[in-house]
C-alpha cells in the first residue's frame, strides 16, 4: 500500500548538511494501522511528508496504492494526492470557516456541486460524530472536536490512506484516548490504512498493528507491534517494560528476564518452575500490557536453586522467551 524505497533526505542549511532520511526502506500493508516512533528530530515529519509529496525525497521512491508517487507531478500529483488525507497536530482549521465550510473545503477543490457538498458534509459530520456542530466556528470547539473535524475534512475525498502527524500531541489523555478510538474505528469499518508517526508510545500500544522506530534517519527496529512487544530485547519491549538495572544477583541466583505474549500463560508459569524444578521465583519487577487483542508481558526475576538451568530450558522451550543477565 505505501512503501519507502531507500529514501534519503538531505536538507542544506548555507553550508551545512542535514541527512534528515538515512536510506528508509518500509512496507507499511493495506488496511495496517502503521506507527512511526521516534525522538524529536528522527525523521518522522519528513518521512510522512514524502508520502503525499509534500517534501520531495533527495533520492529513493515512494510507492502509494501500487503508484511511484515520487514522479508525479502535476495534475496527476493532485489526483494521487486525493487517495490521501492528512491530520495534523494542531489542526490546521481555517478559523473564519465554520466546520461544515470546513470540511467542504477540499470538497470545492475538486468541483462537487453545492448540494453534492451538503449531504458530502452532513454524512462526514455523522461519521465523526460531529452532529450539530455543523455552524460552529473552530474557536467555539474543544481540541477534541477540531481533531475530529481535521478528520472529517481529511476524509472529503473519500481516501484509502490516512496520514497522521502527531494528531494528538496537543490533547489531554482522555481525548487522546477517544481520538485514538474513531481512528481505529474508521480503520476498520472503511479499511482506511492509517500511517501515523508519534513520540507517544501510548498511541503504538492503543492503536498500531506494525511500527517501526526511527533514529536518526534511520529505521533502527521495525515489525508487529504485539511480536516485538513480546521478544524481550527489542527496542520497543524495553520501552514498554522498563527495567531497573539496580539489581544485583545474590551469590548463587540467576536474574533473568521473561517475556510472553499470552496471559494464560503468565498465571501458572511461576508456580510451576517452582513446583517442577523444586526453585525459589522471585519477581523483582514486571507487567501485563494490552496490546491490540493481546495480553503482553515482561517480569525481571531472580532464580534460585540447584534445577535453574532445567527450569530455563523449559522456559526456552515453551511459549516464553527468556533473556539470562
Ligand atoms: N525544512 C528544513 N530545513 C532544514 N532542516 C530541516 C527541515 N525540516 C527538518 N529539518 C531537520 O531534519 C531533521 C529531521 O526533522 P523532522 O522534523 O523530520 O524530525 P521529527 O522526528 O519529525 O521531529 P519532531 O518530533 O521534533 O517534529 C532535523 O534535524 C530537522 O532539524
Amino acid at each position: 500500500m505505501i512503501e519507502f524505497i531507500d529514501i534519503r533526505k538531505i536538507y542544506h542549511q548555507g553550508e551545512h548538511k542535514i541527512v534528515a532520511l538515512d536510506g528508509v526502506n518500509l512496507h507499511v500493508k493495506a488496511g495496517e494501522i502503521f506507527g512511526v516512533l521516534g525522538q524529536s528530530g528522527a525523521g518522522k515529519s519528513t518521512l510522512i511528508r514524502c508520502v503525499n509529496q509534500l517534501e520531495k525525497p533527495s533520492s529513493g521512491y515512494v510507492r502509494v496504492n501500487g503508484q511511484e508517487i515520487t514522479s508525479l507531478s502535476g495534475v496527476a500529483l493532485r489526483q494521487a494526492r486525493q487517495r490521501i488525507g492528512m491530520i495534523f497536530q494542531h489542526f490546521n482549521l481555517l478559523s473564519c470557516r465554520t466546520v461544515a465550510e470546513n470540511i467542504a473545503f477540499p470538497l470545492e477543490v475538486i468541483g462537487y456541486s453545492k448540494l453534492r457538498r451538503k449531504a458530502k458534509v452532513e454524512e462526514l459530520l455523522a461519521l465523526v460524530g460531529l452532529e450539530g456542530k455543523a455552524n460552529a466556528y473552530p474557536a467555539q470547539l474543544s481540541g477534541g472536536q477540531k481533531q475530529r473535524v481535521g478528520i472529517a475534512r481529511a476524509l472529503a475525498g473519500e481516501p484509502n490512506v490516512l496520514l497522521s502527524d502527531e494528531a494528538t500531541s496537543a490533547l489531554d489523555p482522555q481525548t487522546t484516548r477517544s481520538i485514538l478510538e474513531l481512528l481505529r474505528d474508521l480503520n476498520q469499518r472503511m479499511g482506511l490504512t492509517i500511517l501515523l508517526i508519534t513520540h507517544e508510545m501510548g498511541v503504538v500500544k492503543q492503536i498500531c498493528d506494525s511500527v517501526a522506530i526511527l533514529h536518526a534517519g534511520k529505521v533502527v527496529e521495525q515489525g508487529s507491534v504485539s511480536d516485538l512487544a513480546s521478544q524481550p530485547d527489542s527496542l520497543l519491549a524495553r520501552e514498554f517494560f522498563p527495567r531497573s538495572h539496580n539489581y544485583i544477583p545474590r551469590p548463587g541466583t540467576v536474574l533473568a528476564t521473561v517475556a510472553f505474549a499470552n496471559e494464560s500463560a503468565r498465571n501458572s508459569i511461576f508456580t510451576t518452575l517452582t513446583r517442577r524444578f523444586d526453585i525459589d521465583v522471585n519477581i523483582l519487577n514486571g507487567s501485563v500490557e494490552t496490546v491490540g487483542d493481546r495480553r503482553v508481558g515482561q517480569f525481571q526475576v531472580e532464580l534460585a536453586g540447584i534445577k535453574v538451568t532445567q527450569a530455563l530450558e523449559y522456559l526456552h522451550n515453551s511459549e516464553y522467551a527468556v533473556e539470562v543477565h
